[in-house]
C-alpha cells in the first residue's frame, strides 16, 4: 500500500492551483513531522486523522480516492476553495467520519448509490455547489448521518427517505430545487431549512401537497436515471424573465432611491434582496466557468450600479465562517453594506481608530463576506483596501431608537475597554438601517473552533486553554455587569457563538448590551438570555439570565457537546443541564469531560469537575438559587490549570 506522503503528493498533483500546500513536497519528509508539520495535516500520535485544505485557494478537480492509502484518516475538509467537477471519489474513503466540500464549483448528478460505502459518515457538507439531479438515495440510508448541508444546489425531485431521522441532528436544505412532500420524519427541523424550494409541500411549510404529479411522485418508484428532464428551455425563459425583471428595477431605481425596498422601511428586509452565493463565490480561474460570472452576475443583491459585476475579477467568496450555525438561514438578508450605494445615506461614525480610518464608501468597496444571519441580524466579513478585515453587523429592529439614543449607547461602548471585550469601532445610523462595525477576529468564535472543522484551532484547544477562554468570559461578564448595572441584561446573548478567540486564546465577548436598543421589539427575544428557564416560563430576565448563559457555555466548553439549548425546538445537541446534574448528582462528572482534553491533563481532572459544578451552579433553573456573577468569578478565579 502507498505511503500517506505519497498519496497526499498524488492529491496535490490533481489540482491545477495549490500554492498554499508549499511544504507537501516529495523531498522524503514525513507529513506528520512535528517541526515542519504539512500544511493542512493534523496528526494524532504520529497518524494523520485530519486534512484540513479550507480557504487555500485550491484549484481543481481533486482526486480524493487516492487518499484511501491514509488509514486513520476521518475528517477532511475542502471546503471554500475553487475546486471543480463532478462529485470527488470521497466514497472510497470508507472510514471518512466528517466531509466538507461546501462553497466550490462541483457540479453534475450525483449517483443514487454514491453514498453506500461510507457508512462512518456522520457529517456532510456539501452546500454552496452546483450538484442536481435528485439527493441521492443512499445518503438517507448513511447510519451514523448526524449533520447534513445541501443548501444552495440545483439538487431536484423528492426528499429522499432517511433510515436513522432521529440521529440527524443538523439539516439544510434550503435554495435548491426539491419537489414533492416533505416527509413528515423530518419535522422536528425548522421550515427554514426547506425554504426557496418552491415545489416543496407539507404541512412543515404550510402549504397543502395536492395530487399533482409533483407532490406525489416522492411516493413512486424511483425513475431509473437521477437526470431530471431537460431544462433549457426553462433556463432560457428564467434568465429573459431575470433581465426584463433587472432592467425594470434598474429604472426604477434611477427614477427613485427612495422607492427601493432598502430605501424606505416598511417592508420586510428578507423578502427583499439576497445575494446568491453562487455569485459571490470566486470562479476558478483555470476552468471555464464563464455562465457563472456573467449574466446572472448582474442580479447581485439589488439594482445597485456600484456594484462588481464582473465575477473572475472579484475576490468575494461565500465563506462558511461558522459551520455550526443550525437555527440560522444563511447568506439570505439584505445586501452587505459593502454592496449597496450609499448616495446621500450619511457615513460611519468612526468611534475607535486603531484600525485605521474609514468610510461607507471604503466598505462599499471592499470584498465582502457572508459571514452568518444570526437572531439579532446578518453579518458580513468586509477586506478594506488597506488590508485591514472588518465585521459590519446590520442588527435589525432597531428602528425605533431615536438618533441620539443610538449615538449615546454606541459612544457608552465605544468607551470599553477590557482585555476580554471587543469593542467597535464604527457605526452608521439612519432611520432604517443600523450599522456596527468591529474588527475581525481570524480565529473565529468558540462554537466554530469548538464544534466546527476540526482543525489546528480545534487541536489546540487542550485544558489549559479552554480554562482560559472560561476565565476570560468570567472576567468580561464581570466588567459589564459593572458598566452596564443598570441594564436588566447586561450582555444579554452570551453564547458561544458570541465569544470571539482573540490572540493567544484570549477571548472576546461581542453582541453584548443591546437589550435597550432591542426592548420593546421581537427581535429582543432573540438574545440567547431569553433562553433561560425563567424568560420561557414567564419572560421574566435579569441580570441572573445572563449567569444562567455562562453556566451554559462554561457545559459547552468542558463537556465538548453542543448544547440543546441552542436550538429553537432544542431537538438537537446534548441538553448539558440536565446530563451535568444528573451525572454530578450520581458523582459521574468526571466521565461528562471531554475526551479530548482529559487524555492530555489527566492530572488536572478535578479542576475540570469544578467547572462542572460551577457550570451546574449557573444554569440552576430557579435564580434565587442559581449562584450570582460575582459568586460564579471567585470560583472560577480559583480553578487553576
Ligand atoms: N468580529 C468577528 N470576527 C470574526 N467572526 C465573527 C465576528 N463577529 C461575528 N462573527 C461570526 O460570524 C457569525 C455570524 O455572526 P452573527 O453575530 O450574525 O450570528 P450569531 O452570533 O450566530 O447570532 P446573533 O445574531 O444572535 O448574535 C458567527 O459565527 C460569529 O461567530
Amino acid at each position: 500500500q502507498q505511503s500517506p506522503s505519497i498519496a497526499l503528493l498524488q492529491f496535490k498533483n490533481s489540482l491545477t492551483k495549490s500554492d498554499a500546500l508549499y511544504n507537501w513536497n516529495d523531498d522524503g519528509s514525513n507529513p506528520c513531522d512535528p517541526h515542519n508539520v504539512w500544511v493542512g495535516i493534523i496528526c494524532s500520535n504520529g497518524i494523520i486523522n485530519t486534512i484540513n485544505l479550507s480557504d487555500m485557494d485550491l484549484e481543481g478537480e481533486p482526486d480524493i480516492g487516492c487518499l484511501e492509502a491514509i488509514d486513520g484518516l476521518r475528517a477532511l475538509s475542502i471546503q471554500n476553495n475553487s475546486l471543480a467537477g463532478p462529485m470527488p471519489n470521497i466514497n472510497r474513503l470508507r472510514f471518512i467520519k466528517a466531509f466538507y466540500a461546501g462553497s466550490n464549483w462541483f457540479t453534475g448528478v450525483i449517483p443514487s448509490d454514491f453514498f453506500q460505502t461510507l457508512g462512518s459518515l456522520k457529517k456532510l457538507w456539501l452546500q454552496h455547489n452546483n450538484f442536481s439531479g435528485r439527493i441521492p438515495k443512499s445518503i438517507g440510508e448513511l447510519p451514523n448521518l448526524k449533520e447534513l448541508h445541501l443548501e444552495y444546489n440545483e439538487f431536484s425531485g423528492p426528499i429522499p427517505a432517511f433510515l436513522e431521522p432521529d440521529i440527524l441532528t443538523m439539516l439544510d436544505l434550503s435554495n435548491n430545487k426539491l419537489q414533492g412532500e416533505i416527509p413528515k420524519s423530518l419535522n422536528q427541523f425548522d421550515a427554514k431549512v426547506f425554504e426557496n424550494n418552491p415545489d416543496l409541500c407539507g404541512s412543515k411549510i404550510g402549504k397543502e401537497c395536492n395530487d399533482s404529479p409533483t407532490a406525489t411522485r416522492q411516493d413512486q418508484s424511483e425513475p431509473s436515471t437521477d437526470q431530471p428532464k431537460s431544462s433549457v428551455p426553462w433556463i432560457i425563459m428564467i434568465v429573459v424573465v431575470a433581465l426584463l425583471i433587472l432592467i425594470i428595477l434598474a429604472r426604477a431605481n434611477q427614477i427613485d432611491e427612495d422607492k427601493r425596498p432598502l430605501g424606505k422601511g416598511g417592508i420586510n428586509d428578507e423578502a427583499v434582496v439576497y445575494i446568491p452565493p453562487t455569485v459571490t463565490k470566486k470562479a476558478p480561474t483555470s476552468s471555464n466557468n464563464s455562465s457563472i460570472g456573467n449574466s446572472n452576475t448582474s442580479v447581485v443583491g439589488s439594482s445597485s450600479s456600484n456594484i462588481n459585476t464582473n465575477n473572475n475579477n472579484n475576490n468575494n467568496k461565500v465563506k462558511d465562517a461558522a459551520p455550526i450555525q443550525p437555527q440560522v438561514a444563511p447568506i439570505k438578508d439584505a445586501a452587505p453594506a459593502a454592496a449597496r450605494p450609499m448616495g446621500g445615506l450619511g457615513d460611519l461614525v468612526m468611534v475607535n481608530e486603531e484600525r485605521g480610518v474609514f468610510g461607507l464608501q471604503d466598505l462599499m468597496k471592499a470584498a465582502a463576506e457572508v459571514l452568518g444571519n444570526g437572531g439579532l441580524g446578518s453579518a458580513y466579513k468586509a477586506t478594506l483596501g488597506s488590508g485591514v478585515s472588518v465585521v459590519v453587523k446590520r442588527v435589525r429592529e432597531m428602528n425605533q431608537m431615536t438618533k441620539e439614543v443610538f449615538d449615546a449607547e454606541m459612544k457608552k461602548l465605544a468607551k470599553l475597554k477590557h482585555q476580554n471585550i471587543l469593542t467597535p469601532l464604527a457605526y452608521h445610523f439612519r432611520k432604517e438601517e443600523k450599522l456596527l462595525v468591529s474588527e475581525y477576529v481570524p480565529k473565529g468564535s468558540v462554537l466554530y473552533v469548538l464544534h466546527g472543522e476540526r482543525g489546528i484551532s480545534h487541536a489546540e484547544l487542550q485544558w489549559d486553554k479552554r480554562l482560559k477562554i472560561i476565565k476570560g468570559v468570567a472576567r468580561g461578564m464581570g466588567f459589564l455587569h459593572k458598566e452596564f448595572a443598570s441594564y436588566p441584561l447586561p450582555h444579554g446573548d452570551l453564547k458561544s457563538s458570541n465569544v470571539l478567540i482573540g490572540s493567544d486564546y484570549e477571548p472576546l465577548l461581542s453582541d453584548y448590551a443591546f437589550y435597550p436598543l432591542l426592548n420593546n421589539t421581537p427581535t429582543v427575544q432573540s438574545m440567547f438570555a431569553y433562553k433561560s428557564p425563567e424568560a420561557i416560563l414567564n419572560q421574566k430576565v435579569s441580570p441572573k439570565s445572563d449567569v444562567y448563559c455562562m453556566g451554559i457555555i462554561i457545559l459547552e466548553i468542558i463537556t465538548g457537546k453542543y448544547p440543546s439549548q441552542y436550538y429553537n425546538n432544542q431537538k438537537g445537541g446534548t441538553d448539558v443541564v440536565q446530563w451535568v446534574k444528573s451525572a454530578l448528582a450520581e458523582n459521574r462528572g468526571k466521565e461528562l469531560i471531554d475526551p479530548e482534553i482529559t487524555a492530555s491533563s489527566d492530572e488536572s481532572v478535578s479542576e475540570m469537575e469544578k467547572l462542572l459544578h460551577i457550570g451546574a451552579a449557573c444554569t440552576e433553573s430557579e435564580p434565587d438559587e442559581r449562584i450570582d456573577l460575582t459568586e460564579a468569578i471567585r470560583r472560577i478565579e480559583d480553578v487553576s490549570v
